[in-house]
């Protein structure tokens, strides 16, 4: 039987074939062999179970020991130069990718990097943080935000330049409660792929994809429905366990 429109599979934007990755004597990931289609994919798994690493794989951050990473169909390593365009991450520590001192300037990074004007790429960081409530951060100097404000803002500095994925290493962390919902309900609505770790695991419902990372092996891959309640009993006992050792 022919297969209906919503049956055939849309083209990968992320292929991984064969993929290794040491660090030291480390296997950091192991045999990773996936393709990635769906618009909001979730990475789950324990702490070092390689789940940053794979994702800076999609950006050509790391590159593989072994194996290929292909995104929209250009190889990692080979065209490394053409990912930030069309790849942007959020990282995990907001330290980590903040570098300007006022929140006006770090929005406007990128667009500036891809040939705006000054002008125009602080129209558009400006119009980015009417459109979240946060235009009177403009000025500020982002080290006086919260935590939480420092990850939207690193998450808008991302997204002023719409990439074509999005990478987002913990976003939920550190949020208030508000926040948080207000980060879910924008992840929901962004045109964007979206490939994101969390350890809260509420935040994934909705998605379209789980992959379970254990030891730098996918072990899991379904929907949030099938694999997540398996991630959490598995949790439960690995916490078990970590109780019975200290006993
Ligand atoms: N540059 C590095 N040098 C040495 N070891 C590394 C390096 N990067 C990652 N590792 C190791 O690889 C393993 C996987 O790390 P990774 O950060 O990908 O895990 P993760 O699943 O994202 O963990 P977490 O949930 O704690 O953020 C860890 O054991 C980590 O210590």
């Amino acid at each position: 039987m022919p297969l209906t429109a919503s049956q055939i599979p849309a083209k990968p934007y992320a292929t991984l074939d064969d993929v290794c990755l040491d660090r030291g004597k480390r296997a950091v990931l192991r045999e990773i062999t996936v393709s990635l289609h769906e618009h909001r994919i979730g990475l789950v798994g324990l702490n070092g179970a390689g789940k940053s690493t794979f994702l800076r794989l999609l950006n050509g951050l790391v590159r593989p020991d072994r194996g290929t990473v292909a995104v929209f169909g250009h190889d990692s390593v080979q065209d490394a130069k053409l990912l930030p365009r069309l790849v942007g991450m959020m990282f995990q520590n907001p330290d980590h990718q903040i570098i300007f001192p006022t929140v006006l300037e770090e929005v406007a990074f990128a667009p500036r990097q891809f040939g705006a004007s000054k002008r125009e790429a602080e129209a558009s960081a400006r119009q980015l943080l009417r459109a979240h409530g946060c235009e009177d951060w403009a000025e500020r100097p982002v080290s006086l935000l919260s935590e939480g404000q420092k990850q939207l803002v690193c998450l808008l500095a991302v997204v002023v330049v719409e990439p074509r994925l999005l990478l987002l290493d913990e976003p939920f962390a550190n949020l208030d409660p508000a926040l948080r919902l207000h980060f879910h309900k924008l992840m929901m609505q962004l045109p964007q792929k979206l490939v994101l770790i969390s350890h809260d695991l509420d935040c994934l419902n909705g998605f379209d994809r789980i992959l379970w990372f254990e030891g730098g092996r996918i072990v899991g891959d379904g929907s949030p429905d099938e694999i997540l309640p398996q991630f959490r009993a598995h949790a439960r006992e690995r916490a078990a366990q970590l109780s019975a050792d200290m006993l």
